[in-house]
């Protein structure tokens, strides 16, 4: 079972990746694709007049503001046109997908954090109405049931709180938490550079591997979002996937050698 996580960011070689998912065929294995949603998230914002905007938390992780307003452009991007066009794009080479977000059958099922805490300008402030969750169960049944009738899942990082309402969450921590709710062998997390560069953006100072229990110390190399990546991975360790690798979404057959181990490879 492979669990691949396609970022959302602009660069991304959607394209490139489902004709490398074609080449692969159903004899690779099972396959769950989940991504992300940020480039048009934004772009829906700045058109339509509310653009977006960032915050840090007290511990450095940098995320998305979601008032109602966002989740709503979030919806419309993560779980519309982006999922859209990657089903379309799949379904063009022949390949049975079905766009779900992890809202549909509490795929995703999480915990809101309505009141979040931030830092800015060297402050500590609260934020309220925030539409953002954490991920606190999947429903591996509906996943394992498209996948045993030949769909490829496609997963927009979208869940559902206890009241139903729905929630923005982090599309790598939706795939570590999707990865190992299915026992998978491997979590690729593709995004629009080569891995953990030691000292970003030079891309010749690539982490080509990182041993399993050593995680939290490379954690320091990551800024801003790509903290979140490194999580992931290590969320998805902990709870039994193999292996995880963060690879290149802007190449051709990004699956294929991030499989082969190019990318930062953590096991
Ligand atoms: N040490 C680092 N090595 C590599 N990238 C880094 C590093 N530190 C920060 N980054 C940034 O992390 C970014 C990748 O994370 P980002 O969340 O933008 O991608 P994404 O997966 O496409 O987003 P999403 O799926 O949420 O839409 C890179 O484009 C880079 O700017």
């Amino acid at each position: 079972m492979l669990v691949i996580k396609v970022g959302g960011s602009a660069g991304n070689n959607y394209d490139a990746l489902c004709d490398d998912l074609a080449a692969r065929g159903s004899a690779a294995g099972p396959v769950v694709l989940v991504h992300g949603g940020s480039d048009e998230t934004n772009k829906l914002g700045e058109a339509l007049g509310h653009p977006p905007r960032f915050v840090t938390s007290p511990s450095g992780y940098t995320s998305r503001y979601t008032d109602r307003r966002t989740l709503e452009f979030f919806m419309m991007a993560a779980g519309g046109v982006v999922n859209k066009s990657l089903v379309e794009r799949l379904q063009a080479r022949g390949i049975n997908a079905v766009g779900v977000s992890g809202l549909d059958g509490r795929i995703l099922a999480g915990k809101r954090k309505a009141t979040i805490r931030i830092v800015e300008d060297g402050r500590q402030k609260m934020l309220r109405d925030d539409w953002t969750g954490t991920i606190e169960s999947v429903n591996s049944g509906l996943l394992r049931t498209l996948l045993d009738a030949g769909y490829l899942p496609v997963v927009a990082p979208l869940a559902c709180s206890e009241r139903g309402e729905a929630l923005n969450v982090d599309g790598d921590r939706a795939a570590a938490a999707i990865a190992a709710a299915l026992g998978a062998d491997t979590l690729l997390l593709l995004s629009n550079v080569p891995g953990l560069l030691r000292a970003f953006p030079d891309e010749s100072s690539l982490i080509t591997h990182i041993p399993r229990n050593d995680v939290e110390s490379y954690l320091g190399f990551a800024e801003g979002r790509m903290k979140k990546k490194v999580l992931g991975a290590q969320e998805a360790l902990a709870q039994g996937v193999g292996q995880v690798i963060l690879g290149d979404a802007r190449v051709a057959e990004c699956v294929t050698r991030a499989v082969a181990g190019h990318g930062t490879v953590i096991r």
